[in-house]
């Protein structure tokens, strides 16, 4: 469970990114962060695995406190929190499979480390993450001879074979066509169906949103504006979230005409 209790964000620079977050989300959820441009949804995630420290209220992330965790906790702790980004932040010049073991580096001794040395079990366990997410054959190409949305798996892949409890994700689809797009989400739910992990997900796309999440939560100037079922989001609740800047939405809404 993940608890936000009267958490404030606010930046060096003094820009106020999170005010007054109280949020509850359970094991298992499927959650879809939206929001404008700026409105918070990077920090707000960003925060669980504290990759960014919150500067007022608690975070408790099943049980721990996350802002008094110290040194080795942290490393520890962020080991059950997995992270998908736009980017995929793979080392694209390199094999898929090992662009996925690299997930197990952090538990290993150092000369297995320095020699890149992994178990049978850990190559069985990166094929089978792989196999989850239905690239198994790609296992031996090289990254940087798929596509953007096997990339994408790839990267979901390596953090399966960490098996965390939490995976967030910022803006995964972004930078995906949109039939690709949809891959990808339906791996999300996969995931969160097969494997009962709760998927905290930012994303501009307000109809993948809706068709794939349970749970929305609107984000305006930093505060909570909406927090309900996906299938109660209706017109009024997105001008409230998005509120009168309509070009925005009206922009998102063309991208996904072909997603519907
Ligand atoms: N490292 C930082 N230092 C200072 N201000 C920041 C930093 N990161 C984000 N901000 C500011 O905090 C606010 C929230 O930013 P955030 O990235 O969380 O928004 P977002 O909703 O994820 O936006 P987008 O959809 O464009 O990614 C914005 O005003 C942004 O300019």
């Amino acid at each position: 469970m993940i608890e936000f209790i009267e958490v404030d964000k606010k930046y060096p620079n003094g820009t106020m990114a999170l005010e007054n977050i109280n949020l509850t989300i359970e094991d298992g959820e499927f959650v879809a962060v939206i929001g404008l441009s700026g409105a918070g949804k990077s920090t707000l995630i960003r925060c669980v695995n504290r990759m960014h420290e919150i500067s007022n209220g608690k975070l408790v992330v099943d049980g721990v406190e996350v802002a008094a965790l110290k040194g080795k906790e942290v490393r520890k702790f962020r080991r059950k929190i997995g992270m998908i980004f736009q980017s995929f932040n793979l080392v694209t010049r390199t094999t898929v499979i090992k662009n996925v073991l690299v997930s197990f580096v952090p538990e290993m001794p150092f000369w297995r480390k320095l020699l890149g040395v992994y178990t049978q079990e850990q190559k069985r366990e990166a094929l089978m993450a792989l196999d989850q997410v239905g690239i198994l054959d790609k296992a031996y190409a090289r990254v940087d001879q798929l596509s953007g949305g096997q990339q994408q798996r790839v990267a979901l892949a390596r953090t399966l074979a960490q098996n965390p409890a939490i995976l967030l994700a910022d803006e995964p689809v972004a930078s995906l066509d949109p039939v690709t797009a949809k891959q990808v989400m339906d791996d999300f739910k996969h995931i969160n169906q097969e494997m009962k992990m709760t998927v905290i997900m930012n994303i501009h796309h307000v109809e993948l949103a809706l068709e794939y999440a349970n749970r929305i939560i609107g984000i305006s100037k930093g505060q909570v504006v909406y927090d309900g079922a996906a299938s109660e989001v209706n017109q009024d609740i997105l001008d409230m979230i998005y509120g009168n800047n309509q070009k925005e939405l009206e922009v998102s809404r063309k991208e996904e005409v072909s997603y519907v």
